[in-house]
């Protein structure tokens, strides 16, 4: 039995009425404790094993990386030479502080509104079931398409990927999907649109050192680490302040189309009295793949220089590749995704996505790739407290993936693909 909020008003519009099975299975899978920084992977497998057992779909796990399984789902397609459509989603989610929570982060209870509360409802447990859920329908509808639909299921996502697509991508068994076109995560949107990503800002992570000259803590010495390091801290953040001047003054920009600076850690001294002979900061930047990376790269080397000799720094993440996907009207995969969209009376904004998604390494491969999740009329709430997901929000997603896969599933084949 799943929970339903407790009170007068417990279930309440949902009182009486029999739960729709997709919407019970998307509850169980929010339970499963998939969750850094040990999340139960065994238990997505398991999981996954019953869904691929009651589809009737052979399923193939492959250990890119040891305890990191990526499941594969195949549905294979009436004339599988040709180029496959991949539905990827990431069964891990991020960590909660449950004491900011109305209900429990990890029991996916339904209130009076059929407001899903779960960690992982947005952020993606919800497309991963609405998926399976479109795929049982077309299965029982007899359906059939030319083309195979892989749904692949990766671990780590929320921890950059590393040991799970990033390995994965790389994979004699990812070549053998013979992927043409993939969807994977979006974000909700507040308004009646969808939002759709076309393509991510580059995350780049760096650390910067600043040495300098220790001393008494009582004393005027020069050349200090942290003069350095307030030199380097303004540079950063003036410029982080000049590029959301430009978002803030742009009719047209969202926050993919700029770049962000955020000073994410401070590390140094030893005691309040020793002058010390090291500083380091880091910073989180988001850079937009209309941005030359190089000349951003020398940017930031000119920075260090005039804040101070001997100045260094690191990256933790320097992601590189720049693919953007197609969104023109002459694309088969895009002009399929939209007019589907169009069909369904559905408003799409398109965007570049602020943060990384595991998408970022399907395009690095020159694969096309969409980040879409069907969430409209619904606050942005991946990795906040009280992540909830409405159930009417969740069925038509559905049903907008049964719609979206009977035309990606058939666009023609292109040229040099039979
Ligand atoms: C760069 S690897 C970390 C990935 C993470 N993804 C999301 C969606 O939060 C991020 O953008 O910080
Ligand atoms: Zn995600
Ligand atoms: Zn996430």
């Amino acid at each position: 039995m799943l929970p339903d909020q407790d009170g007068p008003s417990g279930g309440g519009g949902t009182q009486g009425v029999k739960e729709d099975p997709a919407v019970s299975l998307f509850r169980e899978y929010l339970q499963l404790k998939t969750v850094h920084p040990e999340p139960d992977y065994d238990a997505a497998l398991k999981f996954l094993t019953r869904i691929s057992e009651e589809l009737g779909l052979p399923m193939k796990k492959i250990e890119v990386c040891p305890g990191r399984v990526v499941t594969i789902i195949t549905w294979t397609g009436t004339n599988p030479a040709v180029k496959s459509v991949l539905l990827n989603s990431h069964t891990d989610v991020v960590p909660v502080y449950q004491e900011h929570w109305k209900y429990d982060a990890f029991a996916a209870v339904k209130d009076a509104e059929g407001n899903i509360y779960g960690r992982g409802s947005q952020d993606m447990k919800s497309v991963t079931i609405q998926y399976i859920e479109a795929i049982r329908r077309l299965k029982a509808a007899g359906k059939r398409f030319p083309r195979t639909i892989h749904l692949s299921f990766v671990p780590d996502e929320e921890v950059g990927g590393h040991k799970g697509m990033e390995t994965f991508i790389n994979h004699p068994e990812f070549q053998k999907l013979n992927v043409g076109f993939a969807l994977d995560e979006g974000l909700a949107n507040p308004t009646e649109a969808f939002t759709v990503f076309y393509g991510e800002r580059n995350p780049w992570w760096i650390t910067i050192r600043c040495p300098g000259s220790p001393g008494h803590g009582s004393r005027f010495v020069e050349n200090t680490a942290a003069e350095k390091l307030r030199r380097i801290i303004n540079s950063f953040l003036d410029f982080r302040a000049s590029e959301k001047q430009r978002l803030d003054t742009s009719e047209c920009f969202t926050l993919g189309d700029v770049t962000t600076v955020n000073m994410t850690m401070v590390n140094g001294g030893v005691a309040y009295n020793v002058i010390p002979a090291e500083m380091d900061v880091s910073f989180d930047m988001r850079i937009p793949p209309t941005v030359n990376l190089q000349e951003f790269e020398e940017q930031i080397k000119a920075w260090c220089a005039e804040a101070g000799e001997g100045i260094t720094y690191k990256f933790a993440q320097k992601f590189m590749h720049q693919n953007t996907t197609s969104t023109e009207d002459s694309d088969p995969w895009w002009n399929a995704f939209s007019s589907t969209c169009k069909a369904m009376n559905m408003t799409l904004q398109k965007e570049i996505f602020p943060a990384a998604t595991d998408s970022r390494f399907i395009r690095a491969a020159g694969l096309p790739a969409i980040g879409f999740s069907p969430m409209n009329c619904t606050p942005i709430l991946l990795h906040d407290h009280n992540e909830f997901l409405n159930e009417g929000v969740f069925l038509r997603g559905i049903t907008v993936y049964e719609r979206l896969l009977l035309t990606l599933a058939s666009v023609a084949p292109q040229k040099g693909e039979e």
